[in-house]
Parts: structure tokens; sequence; C-alpha cells
């Protein structure tokens, strides 16, 4: 079986942690019935140096063409002072859109091995496995009008707009109660129902569709601040959290260091059956530590098994790289970020390999 992947690497870590990947790309070629072919592109900060912009056309052209986009990480001091349009962050924004990868996938599971790089007690944490769905292409991210206006007189105004209609919400809800339906059966949606109308009508209409097709799964609604707090108190009350996009992003970043480290988190966006899935780590390109070989690979390694089981037809195969990640971190190998006493330090080429190791073995 031949399979395309679009790699992006774009900007800070990313390289670092996409090239481990890439070891296990040609891991799976050598091994495997599954042919996993590559095109490589520049995105982000990395494609505003070479073309000037973003996310070229012709990148999205091979990203509509491919069965999966894997991405690094973009974004970083040299490119935050230039203009909205063409940040490294709009051209990831622009990609979401443009394939209609509406809803964002964001698994935070804690390891055994790794119950004590949490920064919450292991009882709070043990055995946690949670799933954000984050709405990925509408919201406040989207919403017109946006921009920063001149008053006059030293006073400007900025304005974003958060803007959400049935259908984005309905199409969201469905997908966040088709998943509980094959775990736990309960899905928290999340929203600020009290102070937007953005949130009544997310209500509303989650309400609506659970009452239409879902009542055999568990409904609740809480508003996104006790969200955010409930998720450090007593995060095991959660199976499907799913809310709008600035929500999704900033619960997601805090289920992260339930799990250990942000280093840990994957993510897969999609959209319509059939359509190519973006599958990224949780976090960013980390300009503080990017060039010195020591960021943790797993969260992208993560991602691409995610991207083996949700878009190249490959369970086993990504089935067998989540367990080798189990197998390298109860082995004790542990990069700077989840780093705790008793456990032997590696670099990321390190992790990569040993990943591959625990492959064959
Ligand atoms: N999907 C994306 O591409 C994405 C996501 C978030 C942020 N960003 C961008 O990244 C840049 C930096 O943002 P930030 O610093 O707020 O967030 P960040 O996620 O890059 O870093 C936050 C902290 O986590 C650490 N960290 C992140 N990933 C790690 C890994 N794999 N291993 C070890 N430590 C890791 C970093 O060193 C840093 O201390 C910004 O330009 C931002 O817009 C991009
Ligand atoms: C880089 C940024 C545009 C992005 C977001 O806000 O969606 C990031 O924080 C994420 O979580 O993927
Ligand atoms: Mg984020």
């Amino acid at each position: 079986m031949n399979k395309k992947l679009l790699l992006l690497p774009g900007d800070g870590i990313g390289p670092e942690i996409i090239a481990e990947v890439r070891k296990l790309i040609s891991w799976i070629n050598a091994h495997t019935d599954l042919t996993i072919d590559t095109e490589e592109d520049f995105f982000g900060g990395a494609a505003i140096d070479a073309y000037g912009v973003p996310l070229r056309d012709e990148t999205l052209e091979a990203a509509r063409k491919s069965d999966a986009i894997l991405m690094g990480a973009v974004g970083g001091p040299k490119w935050d002072n230039v203009d909205y349009s063409i940040r490294p962050e709009a051209g990831l924004l622009k990609i979401r859109k443009q394939l209609d990868l509406f809803a964002n996938l964001r698994p935070a599971i804690v390891f055994d091995a790794l119950i004590d790089a949490s920064s919450l007690k292991p009882e709070i944490v043990k055995g946690l496995d949670i799933l954000i769905v984050r709405e990925l292409t509408g919201g406040v991210y989207f919403g017109e009008p946006r921009g920063i206006e001149d008053l006059g007189g030293g006073e400007r105004r900025g304005v974003n707009t958060q803007v959400y209609t049935t259908s984005e919400i309905r199409r969201v809800g469905k997908v966040a109660f088709e998943i509980a339906r094959k775990r736990k059966g309960k899905v928290t949606s999340c929203e600020k129902a009290n102070v937007m109308e953005s949130g009544k009508l997310w209500r509303e209409e989650i309400t609506r569709l659970h009452a239409e097709s879902y009542s055999d799964v568990t409904l609740e609604h809480m508003y996104a601040d006790n969200a955010a707090m409930q998720l450090c108190r007593r995060p095991s009350q959660f199976d499907v959290i799913v809310t709008d996009n600035l929500f999704g992003d900033i619960l997601s970043d805090e289920a992260a260091m339930l799990t250990g480290s942000l280093g840990m988190l994957p993510s897969a966006a999609l959209g319509a059956p059939g359509s190519p899935g973006l599958y990224e780590p949780v976090h960013g390109s980390a300009p503080d530590i990017a060039g010195q070989g020591i960021a943790n690979p797993l969260a992208t390694i993560l991602s691409f098994a995610m991207l083996l089981k949700y878009s190249l037809d490959s369970v086993a195969l990504g089935e067998q790289i989540e367990a080798a990640v189990q197998t390298v971190l109860a082995e004790g190998l542990r990069t700077a970020d989840i780093m705790v006493e008793g456990c032997k330090k590696v670099t990321t080429v390190e992790m990569g390999d040993a990943v591959i190791a625990a492959l064959k073995a």
C-alpha cells in the first residue's frame, strides 16, 4: 500500500522533532507493507524567509493531494513583528481553514511511567485519559471584523469577533459524541453561555443535537473557566471535552501539563471524511531550546501514530509506535522536560533512536 505524506517541519524545534519521525518512516518503508512517499516544504517562518509568505499556494496544493500532513511547529521571535496577515501562525490558520479541518482531537493521556513528571499529585492523574475536541476553523480566530483601528489622539482599538453558526457547532459536536460512544460515553461541552451569545448558541445547539441523536451519551455543560479549574482539581471526571477554538487552545495546553509536559501531547486536525488530516504536536516551536538537541520528540512521534491510525489505514502500526513510546518511558529514558530523579536523561536523537529500537525488539 502506497500513501502520500507531506512533511512541514516549520521553525524552531520543528525540524529537530520531524527528523525523528523521518527515521520511523524509513523503518516502516523497510519493514512493513506500507510505503510512505514523502514530500517536504518550508512552512511558517521558514517559508517567509524562503518565499516571503508563511504558506505558498503550491504547498497548499501539495497538502490537498496528500493522504496526510505532518507538521512540526511554526513561529518564533524572528517573525514576531511582521504583519499578522503574513505571520508564521497565519500560515497555520490558513492551512486549517483551507482544508476545512474543523475538528481538532487533542488527547491527554498520563502514561504510568510519567506519573511523577506531572505537576499534579499522582493519585489525581493516575490512569488519566481524556480527549479535547477543539473546534478549529471558526470562533474568534476567524471572526470578522478584526483589526487595529487608529482612533486618533494616540488612542487605538483592537478588535476580534467571536462568531459561531449552527452548522459549525453541530459538526464538531457530532465528532465529539461519536468518539465518546467509543470511549466512556461522556461529553462535557464548555463555553461561556453566561456572558456570550455565541456561547449560548453553542449550548443550545449541542443540547439539541444530543437530544436528537445522542441521548445514549451523557452530556454535561460547564463554563470554560470552571472547566479550567476542574481540570486541575479532578481531571478524571472528564472523558471527552468539546469546546470552541480559543477555549480549546487554552484547555489543551492546561491538559498537557497533567501528562507531564507539553512535549508529550499529540493532535489531529480532521475535516470531512476522505480529506487529508493535519497532524501536529500541541506545543510550539520552543525558541528557548531550539538548536540544542534537547526537545522532546514524543508529541510528534505520537502525532505520527495518530496519523497512521486515522489517515493511512494503519491502526496496528500506529498502536505499535504508541507501545514503543510506552516501552522507552518504562525503560526510564527521559528528555529534559520530563526528567525526574533516577531516570536517564537523553537527547532528542537518542529518544528517537530508542523508539526505533523498541519497535525492532
Ligand atoms: N502549532 C504550532 O505551530 C504552535 C503552537 C503553539 C505555539 N506556537 C508558536 O511557537 C512560538 C513559541 O510559543 P510559546 O513559547 O508560547 O510555546 P511553546 O509551546 O513553543 O513553548 C512553551 C514552553 O514549553 C517548552 N516546550 C515546548 N515543546 C517542547 C518539547 N517538545 N520539548 C521540550 N520542551 C518543550 C518550551 O521550551 C517552552 O518553555 C510562538 O511563535 C507561538 O506562536 C506554534
Ligand atoms: C500557533 C497558534 C496559531 C496555535 C493556535 O492558537 O491554534 C497553537 O497555539 C496551537 O495550539 O495549535
Ligand atoms: Mg496552542
